[in-house]
C-alpha cells in the first residue's frame, strides 16, 4: 500500500499546475463520481460543481486514472481535430481487451485513416440503400406487437437495433436460435466495458472474454463458408471479405484486412452502433412525449408522407428536415456520450493550461451541449434552432474530425425510419416519471422507460 501511495503521490505532483483535486490516494474522488453519474443530471454535476470552483480545466483522478476534464469549443477543435496524431482515443483497459488489438478505436494517424476508409464505404449512404426494405419491414413488424401494450421502450428499441445491425452485417435472420445466442453473447459482453478487468471465473469481465470468445468462434465459421463462395449475401461482411481479406502473401496491401482485423472491427462496429441507437429512440420518445407541441409537428411531417399513400420510399427517408432537427435535439439535449476520452499524444496547451504527452483527457461534451453561449435556454427542448447554422464545435451528438462517428447514415436510417411508423400509428404516455439516468458508459434512462401504448 506504501509503494503504490507513493507513487500515485509522485504522479500527482506532476500535475500540480492543473488547477483541481484528486481526493484521496488511489481513489481519488471515484465514489463521488459514481455518485453523481447515476444522478438525473449524470456526471454533468460533478462536473459542474468543479468548474465552478477551478474554471473550465480542472484535474480529478476517477476510476483509477488521473484525468483532465476539459469543456468548451476551444477545447473540442483541440481535441477532436488535433494536429496529425496529436490526440488519441483512450479506451477503458476492459474495453481494450474485449475488442482486441486491431479494433478501430485503438489505432491512430494512418493506420486508423486507412481503416475508416475500408469500413466506411459499407455504411456509405449509398451502400445503405439495400437495406432500406429490410429496416422497414422489421419496424412495422416491431411496432405491430406494441398495441395497446405496456413496454419497456429501451428493451424493444434495443433488439430492434441489434437486429438491424446484425442482420446488415452478417445476414442473421432477425429470429431464431442464432439471433437469440448473437443477442446473449453480445449482451454479457457489453457488460463487461465498464467491469473491472479481473479475469478470474464468475465475475463479469471474466464472462465477457469469453462471450467474445464465442462471438469470434460464430465470425470465424460465418467467414470460412463466405471465403468457399458457397453462400452469397450482400451484407457488410461479404463486402469486406470479398474487397479486403488478407492471404499470407499480400501482407503490405493497402487495401486488405486480415480476419483477426475482420472479427476485432465487425465487433468494434457492433458494439459501437448498439447502444448508442437504443438510447437515441428511447430518448426520442420521452422527448417527444414530453413535448407535445414538437410531436404534432413531426407528426404532420410524417402524416404527410402517410397520405400520399405509397408507403415510406427510400427518398422519403433522406427528406425529412424537421426529423432531423428533432433528432439533432435529442442528441443535444440526451448527450449519449457524455464525453469524449483521448490521450494526449503531444504537449499541448488550453485555456493556459499546459497538457503534457501522456495525459488522460476527457472532453465534457455535456457542458458544450448546455452552454447558453452555444444553445439558448439550453434546457429546452427546441428542434427549431437547428434553423439557424450553428457555432463550431458547439453541436457534438456524432462527434467531430477523424474520429466522427462512421455510422452516422446507419443510425439515422433506422431512427427515421422506425420514428415515421410510430407516429404515424400510436401514441404513448409514460407510467413512471423517473429521470435518473443507468450509470453506463452511454447515457440511457434508468427505468428503460415504461410506456403504455394505444392507436391514434
Ligand atoms: C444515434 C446513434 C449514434 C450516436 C449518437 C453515435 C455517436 C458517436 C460519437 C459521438 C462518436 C465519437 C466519439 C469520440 O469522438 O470519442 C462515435 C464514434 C463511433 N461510432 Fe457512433 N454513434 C451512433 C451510431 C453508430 C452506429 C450505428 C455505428 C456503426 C454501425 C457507429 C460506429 C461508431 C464507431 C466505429 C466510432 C469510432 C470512430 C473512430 O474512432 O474513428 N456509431 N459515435
Amino acid at each position: 500500500i506504501s509503494v503504490l501511495v507513493q507513487s500515485w503521490a509522485a504522479s500527482a505532483k506532476k500535475m500540480q499546475r492543473i488547477p483541481g483535486s484528486l481526493g484521496w490516494p488511489i481513489v481519488g474522488e471515484t465514489f463521488d463520481f459514481i455518485k453523481e453519474f447515476s444522478s438525473p443530471a449524470g456526471i454533468y454535476n460533478f462536473i459542474q460543481k468543479r468548474q465552478q470552483r477551478y474554471g473550465k480545466v480542472f484535474k480529478s483522478s476517477v476510476l483509477g486514472r488521473f484525468t483532465v476534464f476539459m469543456t468548451g469549443s476551444e477545447a473540442g477543435k483541440i481535441l477532436l481535430t488535433g494536429k496529425d496524431g496529436m490526440v488519441s482515443l483512450n479506451l477503458s483497459y476492459a474495453g481494450r481487451q474485449v475488442l482486441g488489438p486491431t479494433s478501430l478505436l485503438h489505432q491512430n494517424g494512418e493506420f486508423h485513416r486507412r481503416l475508416r476508409r475500408l469500413i466506411g464505404e459499407p455504411l456509405s449512404i449509398n451502400a445503405l440503400k439495400k437495406y432500406f426494405n429490410f429496416i422497414n419491414t422489421l419496424a412495422v413488424e416491431t411496432l405491430d406487437q406494441w398495441s395497446g401494450r405496456q413496454i419497456l421502450a429501451l428493451e424493444e428499441a434495443s433488439t430492434f437495433s441489434l437486429k438491424v445491425i446484425s442482420n446488415m452485417i452478417m445476414s442473421l435472420e432477425p429470429t431464431g436460435e442464432e439471433q437469440e445466442k448473437f443477442r446473449l453473447n453480445f449482451k454479457i459482453m457489453s457488460r463487461s466495458f465498464a467491469a473491472l478487468p479481473f479475469k478470474i471465473p464468475g465475475t463479469a469481465f471474466y464472462r465477457g472474454i469469453k462471450a467474445r470468445d464465442r462471438m469470434y468462434e460464430m465470425l470465424d465459421a460465418i467467414i470460412a463458408e463466405r471465403k468457399t463462395g458457397n453462400n452469397f449475401k450482400q451484407d457488410f461482411l461479404e463486402s469486406l471479405v470479398n474487397k479486403h481479406t488478407k492471404d499470407g502473401n499480400e501482407e503490405d496491401d493497402d487495401n486488405k484486412l486480415t480476419d483477426g482485423q475482420l472479427k476485432d472491427n465487425i465487433l468494434t462496429l457492433l458494439v459501437a452502433g448498439h447502444d448508442t441507437t437504443t438510447a437515441a429512440l428511447t430518448w426520442l420518445m420521452k422527448f417527444l412525449e414530453e413535448n407535445p407541441a414538437v410531436l404534432e409537428t413531426l407528426r404532420e411531417e410524417h402524416m404527410g408522407i402517410q397520405a400520399r399513400g405509397s408507403g415510406l420510399t427510400w427518398s422519403d427517408v433522406n427528406n425529412m428536415p424537421y426529423t432531423n432537427k428533432v433528432l439533432n435535439e435529442t442528441l443535444r439535449r440526451a448527450t449519449i456520450l457524455p464525453w469524449f476520452s483521448r490521450t494526449a499524444a503531444a504537449d499541448f496547451e488550453v485555456d493556459g493550461c499546459k497538457i503534457n504527452k501522456g495525459w488522460s483527457i476527457n472532453l465534457d461534451v455535456v457542458s458544450i451541449h448546455h452552454d447558453p453561449v452555444n444553445f439558448r435556454e439550453p434546457q429546452k427542448f427546441d428542434p427549431s434552432r437547428y434553423d439557424e447554422p450553428l457555432k463550431p464545435f458547439s453541436f457534438l451528438g456524432f462527434g467531430s474530425g477523424p474520429r466522427m462517428c462512421p455510422g452516422i447514415n446507419l443510425a439515422k436510417l433506422e431512427i427515421s425510419i422506425f420514428i415515421h411508423h410510430l407516429v404515424c400509428r400510436y401514441k404513448w404516455r409514460p407510467l413512471e416519471r423517473d429521470d435518473a439516468i443507468q450509470p453506463t458508459l452511454v447515457r440511457m434512462p434508468r427505468n428503460k422507460y415504461p410506456i403504455m401504448v394505444e392507436p391514434l
